[in-house]
């Protein structure tokens, strides 16, 4: 038995981020560039930044060799551990002198005001650190469900992602969202089983529970290691004190009088026992990568697999997600973090070792191709944006194009992010996550690159199977935002604020695009909507406390939708007259229901008739975008109950433009036209339903069930877990408003629940509609 120091297989790192006194002294053995004092943090008024400034000639390149960069999402459902974990990295990498802890408020990526009061996470953190040799840059994100678009975003821009398990609870509800999320993006995974200390932990529910609900292939790469001592001295724990690495075959105790930073190392390559499990998991992975495979039959032997041969092969299998490694730990025990950490550099990929899959990327070759993926507005350095470099290089002052924009930028200054501390560099390189000042007119998605000369010769490479409303830009796929599903009347407490007010939200919107603020056309109400109860408290929160707007929220509200039963068709001729000049169209457009109803946005198509083809085939792409412009403006506000008009087709049968007619007119004519055509038609609400996971103690489970019937429940499935009943089903979002004061009250505090966006559905009930009608009437 030998002991050694995690610390000693860290190499310097010339790229460790040091910032301000809280970072100085570093615990375990890296480094750090001392010439990042305390001075040099400065402190600005209402300020959402620490900025770390190095001296001139200290300045340090973000050029980095991209091999050696590892961008990861870490991903969970709520409570799972994920900031915990984070904080522990950032310890054993050496940038905090002590862990943080979520219930003491002093986390380093938890650092807005409002996730140190409520210990969850509300907007992601991205932070970067040294590991071995390499940069990590790690966004941390919530877990609870109304902040999914945060998730939705940062998992745009990460390569890969560490999915976090409550190893006493297994896969749940939010797990499966982001899972899905990830899976939308192609990113490999590995899966950590967190909190193995508690007595109810089952690594084996946890993957079954993975292959069951995530559809995966898991691969325990680990083992427990339990102490009767540790569990006597914990009364209710696990007594976990370390683990058995099987591909390495070493046990590592994790030395608790320095918080896990030292491991203690034993060999057990002669622990028979240990060797057949190693035979057992090589032959494992051997199912799904040929290599492996062939140096078995090779050698006739699963026993002289060597380690690196295995890594290799587990790497492969997990970049094409053949199958998932699964790691164990507990991060608030500090066990098991940096077997995590090491998982990272040895089974996720680098920046540059998929983005071939990505045929924008690939048509940008060595030129700048970078993507927004949050802006923020620093009262003092002006808007922030974050974006992920895939291609080329960004220097400080460099003139930039928006492709999604059409319109150039420039840079003022570019940092490097750690949490709510940046420093700033004079340059950055492909696969690096920055944050770049002076972008006035760039938003949450835009694609960026060094000049419209650059964007136009990637869109000649393109242009092969463009289409007419297709890919026009050379952009990047964005971010869908999705559908607010709650909204409350916001007012300003005084109307001296109201001003204050719509600036405010106009910033908010601006840096969270799952908020929408609206004018309600009928009452002149400003309108929010969000993605639940905790999004529009937050937002109401920031107002007070960052913007220093009092304001009045109305009573939440469920977001219903309109759509159409019927098909419509008018024509109008739209005239204007507009500085002594006349503007007139003549459109037709013809409004029907949507064969596949599944809310993607309404895409106006061109009539097919023979009389139509000859008057379409002069329509210009221009024309064909404003006429898109206008339904999507008209299709904002229902004839109903001012709803968003969803699941209703479009088609252009007729347009006349006259000369020197004004884009705003073409505009307005095709939204007036649908408007006509929506108010001749026969309109239904949809309203949202949601899945509903409800875990209540035996006793209470049928009280529960009897309520839930009475607000439409439906129930898919029972299951037992620890002495509990977890109900799983689909439920009218409307029913369930406040539903955590009644569940506390039914189940006398001894049910959870999570819920989830589901899907809207027509509802056919008469008295059900007059209901809404009522109730929006009232709002
Ligand atoms: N017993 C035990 N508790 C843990 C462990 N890791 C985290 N916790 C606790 O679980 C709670 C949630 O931890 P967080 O790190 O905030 O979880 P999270 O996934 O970041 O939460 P959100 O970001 O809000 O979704 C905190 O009280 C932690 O102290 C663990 O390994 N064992």
């Amino acid at each position: 038995m030998f002991l050694i120091s995690s610390s000693k297989s860290l190499t310097t790192y010339r790229s460790v981020l040091v910032f301000g006194n809280r970072f100085r002294r570093c615990n375990a053995g890296v480094v750090c560039d001392e010439s990042f004092s305390s001075k040099n943090v400065f402190s600005r008024a209402g300020a959402r930044f620490k900025i770390t400034v190095a001296r001139q000639h200290d300045k340090l390149s973000g050029v980095v060799e991209a091999e050696t960069v590892r961008n990861i999402g870490i991903m969970a459902h709520i409570d799972a551990g994920k900031t915990t974990t984070t904080e522990r990295m950032l310890y054993y990498a050496g940038l905090i002198q002590n862990p943080g802890e979520v219930h003491h408020g002093d986390t380093v990526t938890d650092f807005m005001p409002q996730e140190r009061a409520r210990g969850i996470t509300i907007q992601s953190a991205v932070v970067s650190f040294g590991w071995k040799g390499h940069t990590i840059n790690l966004i941390d994100t919530p877990g609870h469900v109304d902040f999914t678009f945060e998730v939705q975003r940062s998992l745009r821009v990460v390569d890969s992602a560490v999915a976090i398990l409550d190893a006493s609870a297994g896969v749940e509800a939010q797990t499966l969202t982001v899972w899905r999320q990830a899976s939308d993006y192609n990113l490999p995974r590995v899966i950590y089983l967190n909190k193995m200390d508690k007595s109810s932990a089952s690594i084996e529910m946890c993957l079954k529970s993975v292959s069951s609900k995530l559809k995966c292939i898991p691969i325990l790469l680990q083992e427990p290691v339990y102490s009767k001592k540790a569990a006597a001295a914990s009364g209710t724990g696990s007594g976990l004190v370390g683990i058995i690495d099987l591909a390495e075959m070493k046990r590592l105790i994790f030395d608790q009088s320095c918080k896990g930073s030292k491991i203690l190392v034993e060999d057990i390559s002669d622990n028979k026992q240990l060797v057949r499990k190693r035979c057992e998991l090589v032959d494992r992975i051997s199912d799904f990568d040929s290599e492996l495979a062939s140096t078995i039959i090779e050698r006739e032997s699963t026993e002289a697999v060597t380690t690196d041969e295995l890594k290799s092969a587990l790497k492969r299998v997990a970049v094409s997600a053949a199958a998932v490694p699964v790691l164990i730990g507990s991060s608030y025990k500090n066990i098991g973090v940096q077997p995590l950490l090491d998982a990272v550099l040895e089974y996720l990929p680098h920046p540059i070792e998929l983005e071939s899959n990505d045929r924008v990327v690939s048509a940008y070759g060595s030129e700048l191709c970078s993507f927004a993926f949050k802006t923020l507005h620093d009262p003092q350095l002006g808007p922030l944006t974050f974006t992920r470099i895939f291609r080329g290089v960004i220097k400080t002052g460099q003139k930039l194009y928006n492709v999604t924009r059409q319109k150039s930028e420039k840079i003022t200054k570019i940092y490097r992010p750690f949490a709510d501390e940046i420093r700033e560099v004079e340059s950055a390189s492909a696969g690096q996550v920055i944050i770049v000042s002076g972008l006035n007119n760039t938003f949450t998605g835009d694609t960026l690159t060094s000049s419209n000369s650059v964007s136009s010769s990637v869109l000649r490479k393109l242009e092969k199977g463009k289409d007419k409303l297709g890919v026009q830009r050379a952009v990047l796929s964005g971010v869908s935002v999705p559908e607010p599903v709650f909204f409350c009347s916001v007012e300003p407490a005084s109307l001296s604020q109201q001003k204050a007010l719509d600036a405010a939200l106009e910033c908010l919107q601006r840096e969270d695009p799952s908020l929408q603020v609206n004018v309600d056309p009928d009452t002149s109400q400003t309108v929010l909507s969000g993605m639940g109860e905790l999004h529009l408290e937050i937002i109401h929160d920031r107002l007070k406390n960052e913007f220093k707007v009092e304001s009045d929220l109305g009573k939440l509200q469920v977001a219903y939708k309109e759509t159409t039963t019927t098909a419509s068709a008018k024509r109008i001729s739209f005239e204007r007259k507009l500085a002594d000049r006349k503007h007139s169209v003549l459109i037709e457009l013809e409004t029907h229901p949507k064969d596949n109803k599944n809310s993607t946005p309404t895409v106006v198509r061109l009539g097919t008739g023979k009389d139509k083809l000859e008057n379409l085939s002069q329509v210009t792409d221009k024309q064909l975008r404003l006429i898109q412009n206008g339904v999507e403006s008209a299709l904002r506000s229902g004839p109903k109950l001012s709803f968003p008009v969803v699941d209703v087709d479009i088609v252009l049968n007729h347009l006349e433009v006259a000369r020197g007619t004004s884009e705003t007119i073409l505009e307005a004519a095709a939204a007036s036209c649908v408007r006509e055509c929506l108010q001749d038609s026969s309109m239904v609400f949809l309203e949202p339903f949601v899945q509903l996971e409800i875990t209540v103690d035996e006793n209470y489970s049928s009280a529960v069930l009897d309520d839930l019937n009475r607000r439409r429940f439906t129930l898919d499935s029972v299951d037992t877990k620890h002495g509990n009943k977890v109900l799983l089903g689909i439920a009218p979002l409307s029913e369930l408003l406040g539903y955590s004061t009644i569940l506390r009250t039914i189940s006398s505090g001894l049910g959870t629940y999570s819920m989830q966006f589901s899907h809207y559905n027509r509802i056919v009930n008469v008295m059900d509609e007059n209901k809404v009608i009522e109730q929006i009437r009232g709002f």
